[in-house]
């Protein structure tokens, strides 16, 4: 069983082994993630080379080497040699977090199917039993959970941040964290003008 967490990788030092397909695909994340990225291999795509000219991560032009992944946050092993990402697994550390692409078993996390909506994310995971379900799930929820939700939870925060300051009663104010989050408001042209009719006649009650 695992334990799902969400990590702030922010100036952490996390150390890319392989810089294919599928390097390149969780190295997106780790970039929009504002991670310090290190990939290390003899040859990238052509999309892991841009972001080198664009100075978004650091290219060890090399095979795995244990020092490495020394001063490593969190690995990747991503080649598309099984003992390769092997050697990887056995050199980490105990206390460091690793993701074998090809080994679940030699992993301590996976990475999960991912919808982001501004601060909103959903995250969905198989445990490595389906990573195409995990996909196909992940395309069902980006429908329900549309684009307008990254406007929509930025309100809510806002929202929240004002009812939290000035409202002292707590049944009115989980009545008002609440009313915002239903469908009905959401539908609402107009949030900040229907929280404020909202937010008079609770507080008259
Ligand atoms: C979610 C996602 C995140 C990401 O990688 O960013 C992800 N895999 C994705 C896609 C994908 N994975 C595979 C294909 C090719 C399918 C095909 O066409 O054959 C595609 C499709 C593609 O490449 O487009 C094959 C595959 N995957 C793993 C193995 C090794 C093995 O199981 O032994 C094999 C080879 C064996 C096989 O073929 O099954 C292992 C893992 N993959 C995981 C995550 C972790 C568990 C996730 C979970 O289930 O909880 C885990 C354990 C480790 C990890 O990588 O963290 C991303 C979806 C992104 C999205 O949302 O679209
Ligand atoms: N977890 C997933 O989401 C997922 C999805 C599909 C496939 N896979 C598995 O991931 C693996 C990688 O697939 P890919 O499509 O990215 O492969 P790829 O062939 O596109 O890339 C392999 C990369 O590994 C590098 N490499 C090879 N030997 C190396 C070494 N000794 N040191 C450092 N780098 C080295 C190569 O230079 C290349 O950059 C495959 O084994 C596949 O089974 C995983």
């Amino acid at each position: 069983m695992t334990y799902p967490i969400m990590l702030d990788l922010t100036n952490k030092q996390v150390v890319v082994i392989g810089g294919g397909k599928v390097a390149e695909r969780k190295i997106r994340g780790l970039i929009e993630a504002k991670a310090n990225v290190v990939v290390v291999a003899p040859e990238i795509t052509a999309l892991i080379q841009q972001l080198v000219d664009e100075g978004a991560l650091v290219w060890r032009k090399k095979c795995f080497s244990r020092e490495d992944i020394k001063e490593a946050f969190l690995i990747i092993a991503a080649t598309n040699e099984r003992g390769v990402n092997e050697s990887v697994a056995q050199a980490a550390r105990p206390h460091q977090l690793i993701n074998v692409v090809d080994n679940p078993t030699q992993s301590n996390f996976y990475v999960p199917s991912t919808v982001r909506r501004g601060k909103l994310t959903i995250a969905v995971s198989t445990g490595g039993a389906s990573p195409i379900l995990a996909a196909k799930i992940r395309r069902e929820i980006a429908e329900k959970y549309d684009e307008n939700y990254e406007n929509y939870i930025d309100f809510l925060y806002e929202c929240r941040q004002y009812i939290l300051r000035n409202v002292s009663d707590s049944k009115k104010k989980q009545q008002l964290l609440q009313v915002i989050t239903d469908e009905s408001f959401r539908k609402t042209e107009n949030w900040e003008e229907e929280f404020q009719k909202l937010f008079k006649r609770i507080m008259s009650e």
